[in-house]
């Protein structure tokens, strides 16, 4: 369960308390408990989900249905304009929520080959935003995965097609 777990991480690898309420609303909406993504120990240095990464985002990421979720509370570091995230770190979350979304499903690397990217509203530091991928298309070992990023408010943060290779 995700509450226990959480409580038995070292604060800095926490959830906030933001994040877990938001956390508990989608599991009422969805009606269930959600289940966190086991983290990988042999890729702990991640800098978007490992836990031994120092300057890393330390994401947690939810199973939904059909899909991944995540939540991500910028901080200053990670502004570009003052107040605003940085472009190239909403692309570390979409790119991570894709990939590490079907490393897991499919128990083998995925490496992104190509990703297209819409920054449509700007994210300000401090407010907790939701990530999610859902698979859209496969052919082989190639798949499609779509991600988005929603504000606080409901708009759309940014939305992202990616093409990604299975590790043979
Ligand atoms: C817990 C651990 C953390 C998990 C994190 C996951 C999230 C992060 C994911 C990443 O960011 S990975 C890091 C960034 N990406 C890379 O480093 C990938 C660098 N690129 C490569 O290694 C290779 O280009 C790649 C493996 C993607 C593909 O090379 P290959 O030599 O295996 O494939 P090749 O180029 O021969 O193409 C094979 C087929 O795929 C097709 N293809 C390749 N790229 C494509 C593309 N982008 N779109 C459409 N088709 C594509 C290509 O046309 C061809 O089709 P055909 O077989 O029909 O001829």
């Amino acid at each position: 369960m995700e509450s226990i777990q959480n409580n038995m991480l070292p604060q800095h690898l926490q959830m906030n308390e933001t994040e877990r309420k938001l956390l508990a609303e989608e599991e009422k909406k969805y009606g269930t408990k959600l289940m966190e993504m086991p983290k990988d120990q042999k890729y702990g240095m991640c800098f978007a989900c490992g836990e031994e990464n120092p300057v890393g985002l330390h994401l947690h990421f939810f199973w939904i249905p059909n899909g991944v979720m995540a939540f991500f509370t910028p901080k200053p570091e990670h502004q570009s304009y003052n107040g605003r995230m940085h472009g190239g770190l909403i692309t570390v979350l979409l790119d991570e929520i894709m990939g590490n979304y079907l490393f897991k499903k499919e128990g083998v690397p995925a490496y992104t080959a190509r990703i297209d990217l819409r920054f449509r509203t700007p994210v300000q530091i401090g407010t907790t935003i939701r990530c999610e991928g859902h698979e859209v298309k496969r052919k082989g070992r190639l798949v499609v995965m779509e991600g988005v990023i929603i504000n606080p408010d409901g708009t759309v943060a940014a939305e992202a097609t990616s093409t990604l290779m299975l590790e043979k």
